[in-house]
């Protein structure tokens, strides 16, 4: 727009020979006037645009309401102006930038599920696309044309043959096994929970990928990675920051990264020695690996040529599964030990139900979730009370100009969906801090806890239309699994500290991330009974007995990867 355009039409040497010619008071004085008109012409723009919006507070020239944010989870913000406003749909000025907050179940419903073609797109996004993996990753993919859009399918459909709704019925084997893992580690080291699920969900989405198992939670392929997700997921959240100032001012983002310490680092120009990416090269050492059975980076590299796969759209195919799920992963399973820990009583009628279906003498299988309701309420109340994905991940962009109750969206502006606010409006769930699974029950079982809401999930944690989560069957799946194992397997109660004292919990204490998780608490994990012990022990031998096959080592590092020889 015109500051922008400003900028651009202001390379140095033009203002030398200005100078030379009409003197330093004239030119300034030009370029002061030049950038006034300018300000104000891109302000009545912003303030037309404003009338025609959905409401949210009055923006200032070029900041917007930028500083109106609060220093984080401006989620919580977005649903208090949704309540002021008496309205589902706010717009917050980022910058000079308007950004459309979804604060209601039935109206994310209606634009991004059922105007998918034209919520489809992504937003142009410095931070997490230009600077970042740019337009040969899926999750970043902007849809305007249809030669966009034929790109983005083809790039959905194969992420699909990796983990779509029947692939992953195939990966049920080894999850199982990595799940009874979990079990048998937390029974030697509870304390390290968090190690374990993170262990747990980079190893599943390692071997589908890249056919080895990550046995190690000290494995520098979690650690490395989950840093740097939740590095991505802190500059992401909308604030004062400058990275989020960039998507408003591109040119900010020109400035070469060593000169600009509000990049955080990001789109560094440096190059691997090897000239491509870390996530291409570990797809191509599985590839190449003939111990490795069939995996996905060996599907990516029999398609190449078909698809005309690049380099880059390789490495993005091969580490969505890292990037996109196993913090995601683990971070839910967390929120369940939170859940466990701050709201023992919503157990009782689950190990009622695990001791008569499943017993002592085994834990929970997949084909046991038809004979457990309140345990898939219970995971269901897990995906809702706390999302991960707390603003739905990456923002959905209309393809075209749109219009909802008479307000105007205009084509490609950033729309979000506040999954904070959806989940927890008090029409669909009343108490919604309040960890409650009979929301997800029916009938009488449910009493008044069960409320209307749209689709047949009951919640919206992964995501809408045709940007729903890629990764959601093996999400659902999985986390199903681990936390039902976890349930008929533990009590989570309180820990003391050195003085006896009970260490107390707090569920509102979370990091301030995209990808939010709670803050370390501690608890006191135990096996509830002797004879479930033994199970988990006999389990988790059998389960490492299978899982051998998947062993292997990688050559390659995040950390080091990009190090010059
Ligand atoms: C609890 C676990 C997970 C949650 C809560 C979650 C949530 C989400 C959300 C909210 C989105 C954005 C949807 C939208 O834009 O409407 C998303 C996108 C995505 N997720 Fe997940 N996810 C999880 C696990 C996974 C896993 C395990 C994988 C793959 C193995 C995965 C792969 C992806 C991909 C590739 C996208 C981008 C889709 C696109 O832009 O078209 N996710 N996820």
């Amino acid at each position: 727009m015109a500051i922008e355009q400003l900028f651009q039409a202001l390379p140095l040497h033009y203002a030398q020979h200005g100078i030379s010619k009409f003197g330093t008071v004239d030119v300034i004085l030009s370029v002061l006037v030049t950038l006034v008109v300018g300000i104000l012409a891109d302000y009545v723009w912003m303030l037309y645009l404003r009338s025609k919006m959905p409401p949210g507070p009055f923006p200032l020239p070029i900041v917007g309401n930028t500083y109106h944010l609060p220093d984080n989870k401006p989620w919580y913000y977005f649903e208090e102006l949704s309540k002021k406003y008496r309205s589902p749909l706010v717009t917050v000025w980022i910058g000079r930038n308007p950004t459309v907050w979804i604060n209601d179940a039935w109206t994310a419903n209606e634009l991004l599920d059922k105007r998918a073609g034209i919520y489809c797109s992504r937003p142009r996004m410095l931070v997490f696309a230009e600077l970042g993996a740019g337009q040969s990753n899926l999750v970043n993919m902007i849809t305007h044309t249809q030669a966009e859009r034929d790109r983005f399918r083809v790039l959905r459909k194969i992420t699909h043959h990796g983990v779509g709704i029947q692939q992953v019925k195939r990966y049920r084997d080894f999850q199982n096994d990595e799940s009874k893992v979990v079990a048998y580690s937390m029974l030697t080291t509870p304390d390290d929970y968090v190690a374990h699920f993170e262990r747990y969900a980079t190893s599943v989405v390692s071997i589908i990928g890249f056919g080895r198992r990550v046995g190690d939670p000290k494995d520098p392929i979690i650690t490395e990675v989950i840093q740097v997700m939740h590095h991505a997921a802190a500059l992401n959240v909308p604030g004062k920051t400058f990275p989020m100032l960039m998507e408003t001012f591109p040119i900010l983002a020109k400035v070469p990264t060593e000169y600009a310490p509000w990049k955080y680092g990001l789109g560094s120009k440096r190059k691997s020695h090897r000239g491509h990416d870390f996530y291409y090269s570990l797809a191509q050492e599985a590839n190449e690996n003939p111990d490795h059975p069939d995996c996905y980076s060996k599907l990516l590299f029999q398609e190449q040529s078909k698809y005309n796969l690049t380099i880059k759209e390789i490495a993005g195919l091969a580490g969505n599964l890292f990037g996109a799920g196993s913090d995601t992963s683990s971070s839910t399973l967390i929120t369940a030990i939170l859940a466990m820990r701050a709201f023992p009583e919503t157990l009782i009628p689950a190990w009622e139900e695990l001791d008569r279906v499943v017993g002592h003498g085994r834990s929970p299988a997949f084909d046991d979730d038809k004979d457990l309701p309140y345990m898939r309420a219970f995971v269901k109340e897990v995906f809702r009370w706390r999302s991960v994905a707390i603003i739905g991940g990456q923002p959905h962009a209309p393809i075209q100009d749109d219009y909802y109750n008479g307000y105007l969206i205009p084509k490609s502006t950033w729309v979000q969906g506040n999954v904070w606010a959806i989940h927890h409006n008090e029409r669909e769930f009343p108490d919604p801090d309040r960890f409650e699974p009979k929301r997800f029950l029916k009938g009488a079982d449910a009493g008044e806890w069960e409320r209307p809401f749209p689709g047949e999930r009951g919640y919206m944690t992964f995501g809408w239309g045709r940007r729903v989560c890629s990764g959601m069957a093996l999400a659902e799946q999985g986390t199903w699994l681990t936390v039902a194992r976890l349930v008929w397997g533990f009590r989570v109660g309180p820990a003391v500290d050195k003085m006896g004292r009970v260490v107390d919990v707090d569920i509102f204490d979370y990091t301030n991330g995209l990808n939010w998780r709670p803050e370390p608490f501690k608890v006191k994990i135990t096996p509830r009974c002797e004879e479930i012990r033994r199970t988990i022990v006999k389990e988790g031998d059998q389960a490492l007995a299978d899982l051998q096959k998947f062993e292997g080592e990688t050559k390659y590092r995040m950390s080091t990867f990009y190090q010059k020889k």
